[in-house]
């Protein structure tokens, strides 16, 4: 259990995130405990500077080895976190505070990952074009130079992972910029890089908050910059790039929804509807977060979800049993967005038994009904265990609802019909649409929003077209045709 680990682990923590001495410092909250997990220095514009120049130095070497040669490296990475996931997972319930249910399985997609990506990284090629006259051009794709990766909190190793798998096997530098509440366990991936075999250099951590963000994003030799976070950050980072013409993909918010129509098989709804908002303590971006359901089968899905959502176990996420741990801390009595929406369940600060756990950042999972479509807890993005249900009468009405929103990151739908189910698809406004599903991430699959949820993707193979760009090389086998 987290209260029974021991000090030594922390001050390894406090030995892995500590950089040089500066004057201002970062404290990393210990979500589970509410004590500090570690203080770090913010890295400043030398320490950005030199991150860059060497990622630079590694990013010529690593491009010109070939995409097998990559992959090899990449394979062995991915081998690494395989054999050490319940170690890593331990670490990341400690650096956010998520389950290690959930955990474990953010470290095996993130393995998967780069070995999706060492995949693919013999396979990058360009295009043979006949020309008239014996003539012929090629194209080549060519790795991008050092991309800055930017994280979000939820999802640390996952995010730092889905970032320099496509970056590496395209034969890029990554500068990777952890969230400064959760600054851990991106510096181990670094580790089980360098182990692997990749150039010093090649993926590099800092740390830091909005300034350190600021000075990656402004860097002249930054190629690219790949953010994931908030919409109000990712406006900032797309305007900072734009100023150096760099390429951006933006993985930002949602307020996804998922509709559940009356011919559903009820059982899987249910589930799906807690899958869709209560994984991570509800601080997932694509998370369906507005729940439509037509209103005959209102009550009977109220009863279950209601049901299932009090009997999640909540507590210390280094549990087998937990389900729920902790998050940044937030809770319905301090929140006025409630605005007469009805809490059915939920929605208030937890104390754990464990007098040990006793500060830490916990919260019963809420289900909130009586919603309307302008309410704020309808329209923006909670980012905590809130799930808001709004009845619906027909198919028009609710995409057009589901639509009505200046997101467009993810949306679902339940239903036996499936003419229905693929017309839904073909008309909800966002970048992944689940059908009889929710939440599931294969890395095969392309993940990235619509509208002000973003644009570029990761995962899948399109993402090697966001790390790398197209050289045309034209051969004359004749003589020079000349006008002067
Ligand atoms: N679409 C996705 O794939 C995805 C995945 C996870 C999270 N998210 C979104 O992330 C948000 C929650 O994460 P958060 O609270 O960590 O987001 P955030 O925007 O507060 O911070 C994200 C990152 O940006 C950095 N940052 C802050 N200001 C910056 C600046 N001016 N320049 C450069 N970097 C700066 C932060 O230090 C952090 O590393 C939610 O909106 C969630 O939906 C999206
Ligand atoms: C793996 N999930 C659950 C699809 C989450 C992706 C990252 C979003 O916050």
């Amino acid at each position: 259990s987290l209260a029974l680990l021991p000090t030594r682990l922390f001050k390894n923590m406090l030995y892995i995130v500590a950089m040089r001495a500066q004057p201002a410092y970062n404290q990393s909250i210990l979500f589970p405990a509410g004590r500090v997990l570690c203080q770090m220095v913010p890295c400043g514009s030398e320490e950005v500077d030199e991150s860059i120049k060497s990622a630079h130095s590694a990013y010529r070497k690593w491009s010109k080895m070939a995409g097998m040669e990559r992959a090899r490296v990449m394979l062995e990475a991915a081998r690494i976190i395989r054999e050490r996931r319940e170690k890593i997972a331990k670490l990341e319930v400690i650096n956010n505070g998520k389950s290690i249910t959930e955990a474990l399985v953010d470290i095996d997609i993130a393995w998967q990952c780069i070995e999706y990506y060492a995949g693919l990284a013999g396979t990058l090629a360009g295009q043979h074009v006949q020309l008239p006259g014996g003539a012929f051009a090629y194209t080549r794709r060519e790795a991008l130079g050092v991309c800055v990766g930017i994280g979000a909190f939820n999802y640390p190793f996952q995010i730092a992972s889905w970032k320099s798998a496509p970056a590496l096997a395209c034969g890029n530098a990554m500068v990777f910029k952890p969230s400064p509440m959760t600054p851990v366990t991106a510096v181990i991936l670094a580790e089980i890089y360098k182990e692997a075999g990749v150039p010093d250099g090649l993926f590099c951590v800092v740390q830091g908050g909005a300034e350190t963000g600021t000075l990656l994003c402004q860097h002249p030799m930054v190629a690219k910059v790949s953010f994931t976070g908030s919409v109000p950050t990712g406006k900032k980072v797309m305007e900072m790039s734009a100023k150096g013409v760099k390429q951006v993909t933006l993985e930002l918010g949602g307020k996804s929804p998922l509709l559940i129509f009356k011919d559903c098989e009820l059982e899987n709804a249910v589930r799906g509807a807690l899958m869709a908002n209560f994984l991570t303590q509800g601080q997932v971006c694509c998370n369906g977060t507005r729940v439509f359901v037509q209103r005959e089968i209102l009550p009977k899905f109220l009863e279950e979800v209601v049901k299932r959502t009090k009997a999640i176990a909540v507590g210390d996420p280094l549990l087998d049993g937990t389900r729920m741990g902790a998050s940044r801390g937030s809770d319905l009595t301090t929140v006025s967005f409630l605005q007469g929406a009805n809490v059915l369940c939920g929605g208030e600060p937890f104390v754990p038994s464990d007098p040990k756990l006793k500060g830490g950042y916990y919260m019963s999972p809420c289900v909130l009904d009586n919603c309307k479509d302008d309410m704020t807890c309808v329209k923006e993005e909670i980012f905590g265990p809130v799930m808001s249900v709004l009845p619906f009468d027909a198919e028009e009405e609710v995409i057009q609802r589901a639509n009505n929103t200046t997101f467009g990151l993810a949306s679902g739908v339940f239903t036996r019909d499936i003419s229905r189910a693929h017309r839904v698809a073909e008309n909800l406004e966002a970048g992944t649409c689940f059908i009889n599903n929710y939440n599931i991430s294969p890395v095969e699959v392309p993940f990235g929003g619509y509208k002000n949820s973003g644009f570029g993707r990761e995962n899948g193979q399109v993402t090697i077209e966001y790390y790398s760009q197209l050289k045309t090389v034209v051969v004359e086998m004749g003589d020079v045709e000349n006008y002067f």
